[in-house]
């Protein structure tokens, strides 16, 4: 791929993971909230992802878009998920096609389908031996307006897909925590991506053909209840990390 890699929401913990692992490996244009406390060598560009004018001169020459700008919070208010959520991911679409961009890689959340997580399954769900799975199929659940707001993303995606043709891939990532999986939070466990899976899962969905997608973005974990099929399938995703390997004093190694 030759064209630019536009990445929003650079300056996060899912931005900072792609970029740090992958800068030398695309063209990158970034995009920040606000001027970022160390320049970074690629191009990079601040301002508000809902606003047009803000994300225009950072699309102009992408040919594809990781978008991962937004907030985060599982509980964040309606006010702010409509605005830098549902409003930012419908700029980013607009500008794609505006700007003839060829594909979008969308940063959906496990929350998108939280509501799965019902209490007659749960806290079995997240153990090793348990067999329910997810696998992308399935209608999205959200069980709170962040996940409304992630599920909504998903959707808009389809519709640029369908009517303009834009390839899109749909990450409903699990739970990114640096350095090791989250302690004592099973659920947080069976959902982990390390931080070189996520470089490497968003690497797959830059380089692989594919029309409309949704996957799911954890590693290999013991525990899981998210199917990992379709990411190896379509993307060619070979995650290397597996929360029930940290066995809680060494750190595993996140060389790429
Ligand atoms: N970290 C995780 O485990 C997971 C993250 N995600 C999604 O991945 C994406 C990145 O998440 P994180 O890096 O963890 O969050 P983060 O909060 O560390 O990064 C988000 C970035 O987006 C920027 N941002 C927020 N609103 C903006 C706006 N209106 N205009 C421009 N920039 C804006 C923030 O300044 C921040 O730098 C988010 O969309 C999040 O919903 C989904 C599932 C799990
Ligand atoms: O979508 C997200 O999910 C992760 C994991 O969810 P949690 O409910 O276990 O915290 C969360 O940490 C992240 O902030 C959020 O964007």
């Amino acid at each position: 791929m030759d064209d630019p890699v536009l990445l929003t929401g650079a300056g996060g913990h899912v931005g900072r993971t792609v970029y740090e692992r992958l800068a030398d490996d695309y063209d990158w244009r970034l995009m920040y909230h606000t001027q970022p406390t160390e320049e970074p060598e690629a191009p990079y560009f601040t301002g508000d992802v809902q606003e047009t004018e803000d994300v225009r001169p950072a699309m102009a020459d992408a040919g594809t878009v990781i978008h991962l700008a937004g907030d985060p919070r599982r509980d964040a208010p309606w006010r702010s998920v409509l605005t830098n959520n549902i409003d930012g991911t419908h700029t980013v679409y607009e500008l794609a096609v505006e700007c003839g961009v060829e594909r979008v890689v969308f940063a959906s959340s496990n929350h998108a389908v939280g509501a799965f997580e019902t209490d007659e399954r749960t806290p079995e769900m997240y153990r090793a031996d348990d067999e329910f799975r997810l696998d992308g199929t399935e209608l999205p659940r959200p069980g709170n307006k962040y996940g409304i707001s992630k599920a909504t993303g998903e959707t808009m995606g389809r519709y640029y897909h369908d009517e303009h043709g834009i390839d899109v891939c749909n990450i409903r990532i699990g739970n990114l925590n640096e350095d090791h999986p989250p302690i004592d939070y099973e659920r947080g466990q069976a959902m982990w991506l390390s931080p070189r899976d996520c470089a490497h899962i968003h690497d797959c969905a830059l380089r692989a053909d594919y029309d409309y997608e949704i996957v799911y973005g954890i590693s290999d974990n013991d525990r899981k209840y998210y199917s990992l099929e379709r990411a190896k399938d379509v993307l060619g995703y070979e995650p290397r990390d597996n929360s029930a390997e940290w066995d809680g004093a060494e750190r595993i190694s996140n060389d790429l």
